[in-house]
């Protein structure tokens, strides 16, 4: 199987550790995203492990084979690792059957393995177009299926989609997916789009100051993160100072209960939350809770809308609640589900 094993990963460029002890694992045949801040590794993590950058120590294994270890560094070729890198890097003056045989041993390029490949990424017929006359959507394709040719026991993409519009990545997000279903391979995908890390990978993992600061499931990582700068990250969070006692936090939304807060003691603590578990209901109604808040702030998206609203304390919240803003300025706020207290 195709399981990827990385261990204390440290890698030097220059005089930087840019990367300082990287531990992940993702199961075979699966798609894990990586997601972190500008300039924190990503690139890098993919190029250590398709073999472009020696690492100073730690180990990589796909299955069995080890592909860095203490005292062995395996060639790039001997990896069945395929990259597809950030600009899809297509050669200009080779025809698409070309470019995607370009991935095949010699012996093989003729073969019908290309249109095979075209196939699974639903390009028959470009066989002889060249990448000028194709979309930046059909480019990716065919830098994937040079990337599948070999059959690769691992995938890596580096910001596939991050060149095309919205409307097209959405579409090119469900056929990469179903091309490397199709061809067993597990993935990683470097990405800076926390909705495509969410919706596309098995898995997703935020790379910080040159670790995984968090890896687990994509409802997991998004609704009970266990480290807040990583929490950050994977879309809007609510942010509120608060004193813990017992199980329940007293903050500007009232005493709110809080969800296991692990290696958090009790006092000070600061409380995230996603916007959609602000919930809006009408003042004044007695005995159902809640704390007044005042709309200071809309923002309408067609599908939901983000409001700003004051709390009784002065702070400000970001609630995002389905439809149409509401008329009304004064609101009743609730909370819903689990609240994460972490360390001030
Ligand atoms: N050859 C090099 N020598 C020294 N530092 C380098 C070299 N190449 C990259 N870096 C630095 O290493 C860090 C990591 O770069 P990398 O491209 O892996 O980040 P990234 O997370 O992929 O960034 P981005 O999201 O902006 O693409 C950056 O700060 C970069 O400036």
């Amino acid at each position: 199987m195709n399981r990827l094993e990385i261990h204390d990963l440290q890698v030097d460029l220059g005089e930087r550790t840019v990367l300082d002890g990287v531990d992940l694992e993702v199961e075979s045949g699966t798609l894990a995203a990586i997601l972190g801040p500008s300039g924190c590794g990503k690139t890098t993590l993919l190029r250590a492990i398709a073999g472009f950058v020696t690492p100073r120590r730690g180990t990589i294994r796909l299955g069995a084979r080890v592909l860095v270890g203490p005292g062995q560094v395996r060639a790039p070729e001997a990896r069945g690792v395929g990259l597809v890198p950030q600009e899809g890097a297509l050669f200009p003056h080779l025809d698409v059957a070309a470019n995607v045989a370009f991935g095949l041993p010699r012996r093989e390029r003729r073969s019908a393995r290309v249109s095979e490949l075209l196939d699974l990424v639903g390009l028959s017929g470009y066989e002889r177009a060249r990448p000028h006359e194709l979309s930046g959507g059909q480019q990716h394709r065919v830098a994937l299926a040079r990337a599948l040719a070999p059959a690769p026991e691992m995938v890596l993409l580096d910001e596939p989609f991050a060149a095309l519009d919205a409307a097209l990545r959405g579409s090119l997000r469900a056929e990469v997916r179903s091309a490397l279903a199709t061809a067993g391979a597990t993935a990683l995908l470097v990405t800076h789009d926390q909705d495509e890390a969410l919706s596309m990978a098995d898995s997703v993992a935020v790379l910080q100051g040159g670790r995984i600061a968090l890896h687990d499931s994509p409802v997991r990582v998004y609704e009970a993160p266990t480290d807040l700068s990583a929490a950050r990250f994977l879309g809007e969070l609510v942010e509120l100072p608060a004193d813990l006692v017992a199980g329940r936090a007293r903050c500007a939304l009232g005493d709110v209960e809080v969800a296991v807060a692990s290696g958090v003691d009790e006092g000070p603590v600061v409380l995230g939350l996603r916007p959609e578990q602000l919930r809006l209901g009408v003042p004044g109604l007695p005995g159902v809770g809640g704390t007044a808040g005042i709309i200071r702030a809309r923002e309408y998206f067609g599908h939901d809308c983000l409001l700003g609203i004051e709390l009784p304390d002065g702070s400000v919240v970001r609630a995002r609640v389905a439809g149409r803003p509401p008329l009304a300025d004064e609101v009743q706020v609730y909370v819903v589900g689990p609240v994460r207290a972490y360390a001030r």
